[in-house]
């Protein structure tokens, strides 16, 4: 089993040969185990970077390993559930679930999808078309985790859940991971949700991997600092965001040495970093994780 979840070199897609890229130029490797929080704007690359690593699109540039081999060879340890979750209408939940069992014979876990059904109070017998939109991502999120994969790659799978089935399939979700050492990587617009969950992190914008590591490098790697605008020269660091507001000047860096003794510093919250370098799309990019090849593609 590879130690590597996803690694990226020069990963590009461009649709159409006039189409503009969804994604330029990534590079980025995942360590498996990991909970990987993948956000950014809309536009950013995020469903391009995950239909990449499901398979499902071939690159037009660049290479991405999945567990340690092609996307397509990777395909049966990998769950994927797209932002539209598509399932088929005409099936009832429990046919759907018998679905995810014929397909996935040598892995299926029925009891994990059944246990994801019913803590929706879903009634088996029920039409997939009839369901509410976070009914069928249940469902979908059902046959994703009953595959037991090795990999899980979820876009935005909390959008149309309430608090309480999002905090229920949150756990569902940790539990899996730390029970099975699943890799997760979920996009999401909501980074406060993710801070608690996710140890990993991947900002997309316009098409590039502004940010990707560890959260606890990432976070370690930058400063906010604030003190006198006047005489703060923070021109030897690289300034993600700076603001002055009257005399006082606040910035946010990643420090290249030492820092002026007079000025005040903290560690950023995740959501504080994220929002930077969303505000800042010009910031240079930073990625904490050594780009340590394990195993090679196909
Ligand atoms: N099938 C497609 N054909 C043409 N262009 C596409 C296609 N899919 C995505 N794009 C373009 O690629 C870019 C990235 O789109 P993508 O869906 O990956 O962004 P995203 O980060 O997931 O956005 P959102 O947060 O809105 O879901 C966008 O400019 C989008 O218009």
């Amino acid at each position: 089993m590879s130690d590597t979840a996803l690694e990226a070199t020069g990963l590009g897609k461009r649709f159409g040969r006039r189409g503009g890229w969804a994604l330029r130029d990534a590079a980025f490797r995942l360590p498996a185990g990991r909970v990987c929080a993948l956000v950014g704007p809309n536009g950013a690359g995020k469903s391009t970077l995950l239909a990449l690593a499901a398979g499902l699109l071939p690159p037009t540039e660049g290479r991405l390993t999945v567990l340690g081999g092609t996307p397509a060879g990777a395909r049966a340890r990998v769950g994927f559930v797209a932002q539209d979750k598509p399932l088929y209408p005409q099936l009832t939940v429990a046919e759907t679930l018998r679905m995810g069992a014929d397909l996935n014979p040598e892995r299926w876990d029925a009891a994990t999808a059944e246990q994801v059904v019913a803590g929706g109070d879903l009634d088996p017998r029920s039409r997939i078309r009839s369901l509410s939109g976070g009914q069928r991502t249940r469902v979908a999120l059902a046959l994703a985790l009953g595959k037991r994969p090795e990999l899980l790659l979820l876009d935005e799978p909390m959008a149309d859940l309430d608090p309480l089935a999002r905090h229920e399939l949150m756990g569902t979700l940790m539990a899996e991971a730390a029970q099975y050492g699943t890799t997760i990587v979920m996009s999401s617009h909501v980074v406060a949700e993710l801070e608690d969950s996710c140890d990993h992190l991947l900002l997309a914008g316009s098409g590039r991997i502004r940010l990707a590591g560890e959260i606890d490098d990432l976070l370690a790697a930058h400063l906010r600092v604030s003190g006198a605008a006047e005489s703060t020269d923070l021109s030897a660091h690289t300034v993600v965001e700076s603001r002055v507001t009257g005399r006082q000047l606040t910035a946010l860096i990643r420090p290249a040495g030492p820092l002026p003794g007079d000025l005040r510093t903290s560690v950023p919250s995740l959501e504080e970093l994220v929002l930077a370098h969303l505000r800042n799309p010009g910031a240079p990019a930073l990625s904490a994780a050594p780009a340590v090849t394990q195993g090679s593609a196909a």
